[in-house]
């Protein structure tokens, strides 16, 4: 059994075993761009130790936390004689590799891309650098999951902070008051909540500090007296009281003699004769006994902060007015601070929990002076989000989300307008729940592969570095590579004979040969089946022809919300004024969209928000679609969906959620944006309040739809995209297509309803997609006309018969599914082979249209694709291709292009069609004539 190796240096050529889960002991990294210190986590750790012990499987950490891993980083980029400090744009995070994989596969790439920009748009890759090693960067100040800073040991008498009274806990000075660290603690619920601390605003000097200064000045305290808070370091009379400092509790400079002088922090320097560091923030005490843990009653004595209570200027003037009241402070008895776990004679418990290995941590004392004692030892502490700094608007803190859409908005401005400060020092955490080290899975969204076979050879790594070029770390000759500050790596080696090849996955299934459909169910998803509404087991018709099981879409909502609508409309054909007469929905059904897409959809009746009442899982749902009327009042609804989408994370970290604010026909369009806006900011809010992890990393998508015009299937296209892990060879088979071909926009159609499960990269504007979708109607309404009635005969039973002639019948909604997905029951099979289009070709101007066999395993003579071709008033063409009975190409043919190229373009859309169906592994037919 391969153990994981984790290795974190200062490049990739200098790394060093990491302690993983030990939270006492960082790795540091000492190098003349930067001192830092890096943390990894990992679940149900299984990997190499340093010295060989056993691996510590677990930490707090990841309690009540869907995290797989996290990366803490907390360092500063240091100053450099005639080197500007880097701007935001400049310092990266992400992975780097040694070289790409030949067979690397590039569709659950593509595909895990995308969700990966939908949560971060400023997310980049390069496959081809100059330097030959490709990377996938984003922004460190935008990409990382908290963010957080606080000033370095030797500026701290410049350091600008908020003191963290609020109007609820005025005289609330306890001891975490002290802290510059923003940190959570887990409470003994097994919540995670944040702790108080002072707010970290900027360093005096900083111009944009200095406006802020200036333009609040009323606020700004006059210097402490000197000595007025002095007391003997490290004794242990009482901590001083809240009037002796008042700089701490407000907006004002902290001279370092005062917080040098604090009674729970250890002298300046200390570390050079004890091991011990300065300006030691709190921690709280460890219990010997291990029962409890002080800092779970810490943070339970804290309240939830909620957003817009946090650090408000409000709150500091309430704090401010009180400062001469005198405090009952006691906490003094129940602190201490890191550095007094690790100096000698102090508690056993704390020593024990703080440094678990044998031998003691020794920080590097070159690190210590420049970054100050470690932060994070407590394994029941851990970093968390503080943007005030960023902003300077302590009125309002900021949640992750929107630092991340700070960074990423205008094309980075604010990003290339931010400077990392050398005497500041940032603290980031990087964490995700879609990727298990140990064993390589990654799961993003509803893509799944197991990565472990690409890499043998080189690790996975993170890596945060600038984008400024550098000499190769290891002396090398060759092109440059970018400055690097921190690396972390993870190794799975694996024996070559267990070598397997990796093949992608939908949503929670696992892979099976073909047939084994039982294997495929995700475990435990049979056990749910029985008497389950919509049918949550994973039958024979729920799985494709690879044996995967089928994307599994839930469509929810409140009552009267449209759902029903949506589904027959699209689905069934219904006409869009037919729906006022639709009943209510009172039991669930469930939809096939088409045997090729292998989507299932399931219609919960109105009202239930809560599928535990169906007892319908989320774990095996891949998208949640929430329909909301826009023309009724949302406000009760948000809370529901708020805590539905919770629950529904928590089950299912790579759920997509797809909010469809429905009925917006009657609208005009600043109205519809507004109300979305107004949907968007409440529901933030509604997770934020919940968890503001949940709401940073959650994949929430918004849509404005109606059933009167084509927004509903655009955004069903969009849903059922990021759905289908071929979605991104389809689209490089479209833009091939495209610039071969003479076409402007090209678009691969389900053919009956409407739905394009792909198009070319060009911009998509509304009008093209309307006349292409209105185009397919109109020749599925001629070839109706002109159908034979279906036989009944069964074919072959070796016949998959997957490229039989295209029909374009409307009517094969309805028997989609039996055509393909029940091959295992032949009688039930719709023969189509026998129908023909041929007649409708000249009534519309039309090309072909022949029936035949095209599928090659059918032994009939391929015929030419049925198609349809019709030239507007612009001297456009536009035409059709049947792919196979379900899939309709249409594509946007520029003026001319027709009449000179008619036989390259119907070769090269044959070509295509056989491409597309050997992406979906279905068959490639024989070459058409
Ligand atoms: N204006 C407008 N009305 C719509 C739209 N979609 C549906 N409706 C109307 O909304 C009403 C309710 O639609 P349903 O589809 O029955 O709603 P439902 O969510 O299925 O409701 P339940 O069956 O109670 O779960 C019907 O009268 C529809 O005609 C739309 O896009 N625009």
């Amino acid at each position: 059994m391969p153990r994981l190796e984790v290795c974190v240096g200062p490049n990739r050529f200098e790394t060093e075993l990491a302690w993983v889960n030990y939270t006492s002991r960082p790795t540091e990294i000492d190098t003349p761009l930067f001192a830092g210190r890096v943390l990894v986590l990992i679940r149900d750790f299984a990997g190499v130790t340093p010295d060989g012990s056993p691996p510590k499987r677990d930490v707090p950490y990841f309690e009540g936390r869907s995290r797989k891993f996290s990366i803490l980083i907390e360092g500063r980029f240091k100053a450099r004689e005639g080197v500007k400090p880097y701007t935001g744009d400049e310092v990266q995070f992400g992975s780097d590799f040694d070289y790409l994989p030949d067979s690397f596969p590039m569709a659950p790439f593509n595909a895990g891309m995308k969700i990966a920009k939908w949560i971060d748009p400023a997310t980049h890759y390069e496959f081809q650098p100059p330097h030959g090693r490709p990377y996938i960067m984003s922004p460190y100040a935008a990409c990382m999951n908290t963010f957080a800073a606080y000033p370095a040991p030797d500026a701290l008498s410049r350091a600008i902070v908020l003191s963290h009274h609020d109007a609820q806990h005025p005289h609330h000075d306890g001891p975490e008051e002290g802290s510059f660290v923003p940190t959570e603690a887990i409470n003994d619920k097994h919540k995670w909540i944040e702790r108080p601390h002072w707010s970290f605003l900027g360093l005096k000097g900083d111009p944009r500090v200095d406006d802020f200064l200036a333009s609040h000045s009323s606020l700004v305290l006059p210097p402490p007296a000197s000595g007025a808070s002095l007391q003997p370091a490290n004794t242990t009379s009482a901590r001083p009281g809240l009037s002796q400092r008042s700089s701490s509790l407000a907006l004002g400079t902290l001279p370092q003699s005062s917080i040098a002088a604090r009674s729970d922090s250890p002298p300046p320097f200390a570390a050079e004769s004890g091991g011990v560091g300065f300006w030691g923030a709190p921690i709280p005490k460890q219990d010997d006994s291990g029962t409890s843990t002080p800092a779970s009653s810490a943070a339970e004595d804290t309240p939830k902060k909620k957003k817009g209570s946090r650090f408000s200027l409000a709150s500091l003037r309430h704090a401010l007015d009180t400062s001469s009241s005198s405090s009952t402070d006691d906490a003094h008895d129940h602190i201490t601070t890191a550095d007094q776990l690790l100096a000698p004679g102090a508690s056993a418990g704390g020593r024990d929990r703080a440094q678990s290995v044998g031998s003691a941590y020794k920080p590097n004392v070159e690190v210590l002076k420049q970054l100050g004692p470690w932060r994070f030892a407590d394994e029941s502490v851990d970093a968390a989000e503080d943007t005030n700094f960023v902003f300077l608007d302590p009125d309002h803190p900021r949640s992750v989300a929107q630092r991340r859409k700070h960074f990423c908005r205008d094309d980075g401005r604010h990003c290339k307008e931010f400077v990392y400060d050398p005497d500041v020092i940032y603290a980031a955490s990087f964490f995700a729940p879609f990727c298990d080290l140990n064993t390589l899975d990654i799961k993003m969204g509803p893509v799944g592969i197991n990565v472990a076979e690409y890499f043998t050879k080189m690790p996975i790594r993170y890596t945060l570095r600038s984008t400024r070029l550098a000499p190769r770390p290891d002396g090398s000759e060759g092109p440059p590579e970018e400055e690097v500050f921190a690396t972390i790596s993870f190794k799975l080696p694996q024996p070559s004979s267990s070598a397997h090849t990796p093949q992608p996955s939908y949503g929670t299934a696992r892979m099976t040969a073909p047939g084994s459909i039982g294997d495929a169910a995700p475990s435990g998803s049979q056990g749910r089946a029985s008497g389950q509404a919509g049918g949550a087991a994973v039958h024979g018709d729920e799985v494709d022809r690879k044996g995967r099981r089928k994307p599994r879409v839930l469509l929810m909502g409140p009552r009267s919300g449209g759902k029903s609508s949506i589904r027959k409309v699209v689905f069934e054909g219904m006409a869009p004024s037919d729906t006022l007469f639709i009943e209510r929905t009172n039991k669930s059904s469930t939809d096939d969209i088409n045997s090729f897409l292998s989507m299932r959809m399931f219609d919960l009746p109105g009202g239930q928000l809560d599928p535990e009442q169906l007892n319908l899982s989320f774990e095996d749902t891949d998208a949640v679609i929430f329909v909301l009327d826009a023309q009724s009042t949302l406000h009760d609804m948000i809370r529901k969906l708020s805590v539905t989408m919770h629950k529904a994370y928590t089950a299912n970290p790579g759920i997509q959620f797809e909010i469809f604010l429905h009925k917006v026909d009657g609208m005009s369009e600043d109205y519809r944006l507004d109300t979305l806006q107004n949907l968007r900011d409440r529901l933030t809010e509604e997770l934020f309040d919940m968890s503001p992890e949940l709401e940073s990393n959650m994949n929430v998508f918004y849509h404005l739809t109606s059933v009167f015009d084509t927004s509903i299937y655009e955004a069903l296209s969009k849903v059922i995209q990021k759905l289908i892990p071929e979605q991104a060879s389809l689209e490089r088979l479209l833009d091939m297509l495209c610039s071969q071909s003479s076409m402007d926009k090209a678009f691969l159609f389900e053919t009956s309803s409407k739905i394009y499960i792909a198009t070319d990269s060009a911009p998509l504007d509304n009008q093209t997609y309307v006349i292409c979708a209105d185009f397919l109607d109109l020749v599925g309404d001629f070839t109706q006309l002109y159908e034979a009635p279906p036989t009944t005969v069964a074919p072959p039973s070796n016949d998959l018969s997957l490229s039989r002639t295209n029909t374009l019948q409307r009517n094969s909604r309805s028997t989609a599914a039996d055509s393909v997905s029940t091959s295992s029951a032949p009688g039930s099979r719709r023969e189509s082979s026998t129908a023909h289009a041929g007649p409708a070709a000249g009534e519309a101007g039309l090309n072909g249209g022949t029936a035949g066999g095209v599928g090659g395993k059918s032994g009939k003579r391929p015929a030419r694709l049925p198609s349809s071709k019709v030239r507007l008033g612009t001297g456009a063409t536009i035409a059709q291709w049947g792919i196979n009975d379900h899939l309709s190409l249409v594509a946007l043919l520029r003026p001319q292009a027709q009449d000179q190229h008619a036989a390259l373009i119907d070769y090269n859309v044959a070509t295509f069609r056989q491409a597309v169906l050997a992406v979906f592994d279905v068959g490639v037919s024989a070459p058409l004539e």
